[in-house]
């Protein structure tokens, strides 16, 4: 008896062994990041190569930081810098054609857990699955389908003016940040989904913006914990009335995601779906195109159309405070742009697409706004199925490889003074002191195969919104700064200071 309760205590418990094996494996994990990896001989910190609780303390402790400790793991380490386990990161605006291949279809590894929606087309893994997740998609975003829908944007610009008038007639300032996520998420609703919330109406602008801002931050938890942050399940299992409860900014993107659960049952169904005079709606596109039947499903529809709305709210709102701030905050800029606008449209009230796109200076603008709100301020990831040379580094094959828009906005070297709104250094052909056209380095969209494909449609937004606020009112700000509009966080987005109240101003309508 005694020799038993000896072996008992000698032998170490169950519990203890698989502490001490886990252990061990991490050790052991350890040992082959840091010696054996395919990247271990890249430079970096030796803890981001060890593990990825390096990023993951930038980025969920320090709120969206890591994009900012990169630039200066960069003017350490070198232009290629290990910055997770397996990703590798470079800062060369002149190697960006060659990650993001004209024609190659790259796999784009980790957005997929992000956000609970891995088959919508910016998050597709796989280079092939988004090839033809794309083709489908196309003919909605030619510019002949935007002009066919054009009536439906002038309608909506024309609610942003009479809403503009209003808080002149009420002399309060009307916040800006608020207003243009509620524009453009009324033009995406009636233009992908045949039918518009009248977030432009509502009197605070209620809209998507503050459930994106929210949702968008917690994608750095979920891309470090995706087997404990299932967002989907997490937003189609717990009851709305609790999911609203912890997390009330969450309300309109959780109605949204029920009407289109509905929707989308619908246009299976072959009913009619559409309230307004657009053609078609997105889900009509896609169930008419030649994508296979588990494309077609109604989760794959759902998750599209969460991408869709997502790619085309806040950008285009992001890039329309922008320009709005720095042209009401820049007086030589407010007199050139409302002086072209005057000569363009005598009349106050008219407004059309094309002479605003054969003014220079406006273009020149919007490629400043664009070059400033970068679209994403996330690493945008690619993996090259064979080896690529960088300088004298040779990257292994389905090396995960990323990149950072802000990154190339603020190369000095291409964008002198990077961090002023200088729409002049869009004029007249411009070209980098190397002799480079200047537009080469306007990576606001992405590029290759993957870029957005929302363009046109925000370029024709962007056009008509500045054309219109500009032509027709005079601001100015109330209680903003220009740390209202700056990169504060990286939520994927890039995202102001949290405890910005936005760009407000207060109205005044021109008389000439
Ligand atoms: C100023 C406005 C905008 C900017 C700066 C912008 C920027 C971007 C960027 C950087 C990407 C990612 C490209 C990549 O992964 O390499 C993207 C993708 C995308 N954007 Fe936009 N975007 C804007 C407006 C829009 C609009 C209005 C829509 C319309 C719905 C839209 C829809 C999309 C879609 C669907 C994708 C995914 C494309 C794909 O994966 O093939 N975007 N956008």
């Amino acid at each position: 008896m005694d020799s038993v309760n000896n072996t008992n205590r000698i032998l170490p418990s169950v519990p203890v062994l698989c502490v001490a094996a886990y252990a061990f494996y991490l050790v052991g994990r350890v040992f082959y990041r840091l010696y054996l990896h395919p990247l271990a001989r890249f430079p970096g910190p030796r803890t981001a190569a060890a593990t990825s609780w390096y990023e993951a303390y930038f980025e969920i402790v320090l709120t969206g930081q890591y994009s900012k400790q990169i630039s200066r793991l960069h003017d350490q380490y070198g232009p290629i810098v290990r910055v997770t386990p397996h990703e590798l990161h470079i800062r060369d605006p002149r190697f960006f054609d060659e990650v993001y291949g004209k024609n190659l279809h790259l796999d784009k590894e980790g957005w997929d857990k992000r956000f609970g929606c891995a088959g919508g087309v910016l998050t597709t893994v796989k280079g092939e699955h988004h090839k033809r997740r794309r083709a489908a998609l196309l003919p909605m975003f030619s510019r002949r389908s935007i002009l066919d829908f054009i009536h439906i944007i002038y309608r909506h610009i024309d609610t942003l003016s009479l809403r503009m008038q209003e808080f002149e007639a009420r002399k309060e300032p009307l916040n800006l940040s608020l207003a243009f996520p509620a524009l453009t998420g009324d033009i995406i609703m009636d233009y992908f989904f045949g039918f518009n919330y009248a977030q432009l109406k509502h009197p605070e602008f209620e809209s998507f913006h503050d459930a994106f801002i929210k949702i968008a931050g917690t994608g750095h938890i979920a891309t470090q914990f995706p087997s404990f942050y299932p967002h989907r399940q997490i937003m189609n299992s717990i009851p709305d009335k609790i999911t609203v409860w912890l997390q009330p900014a969450a309300k309109p993107l959780l109605k949204f995601k029920r009407d289109q659960w509905e929707l989308i049952g619908r246009t299976l169904r072959g009913e009619e779906v559409k309230h307004n005079d657009a053609k078609k709606v997105i889900f009509q596109e896609i169930l008419s195109s030649k994508l296979p039947p588990e494309d077609k499903s109604h989760q794959r529809l759902a998750d599209e159309a969460q991408i869709v709305l997502g790619g085309g709210v806040e950008t285009t709102a992001f890039a329309l405070s922008i320009a709005t701030f720095h042209i009401i905050n820049t007086p030589r800029i407010y007199e050139r742009l409302h002086k072209d606008l005057v000569e363009a449209f005598p009349n106050r009230a008219s407004l059309e697409l094309s002479p605003l796109e054969h003014m220079p200076y406006l273009k020149a603008i919007i490629m400043e706004s664009a070059r400033l709100s970068y679209g994403l301020s996330a690493r945008n990831p690619r993996s090259h199925k064979t080896m690529i040379r960088y300088k004298d580094w040779v990257i292994p094959a389905n090396t995960c490889i990323s990149m950072t828009i802000p990154e190339v906005s603020h190369d000095e070297s291409i964008f002198p003074n990077s961090r002023d709104f200088i729409p002049e250094r869009w004029l007249d052909n411009p070209h980098t002191a190397d002799g480079i056209p200047l537009d080469r380095f306007m990576v606001s969209f992405g590029r290759g195969t993957r870029s957005c494909l929302g363009i046109t449609l925000a370029w024709t937004e962007l056009y008509l919104t500045l054309g219109m606020i500009f032509r027709r009112f005079k601001f100015e700000l109330y209680e903003a700064d220009v740390t209202d509009v700056e990169l504060g966080h990286d939520f994927f987005i890039p995202v102001a200071r949290l405890d910005s109240k936005g760009v407000r101003v207060f109205v005044t309508s021109t008389s000439d």
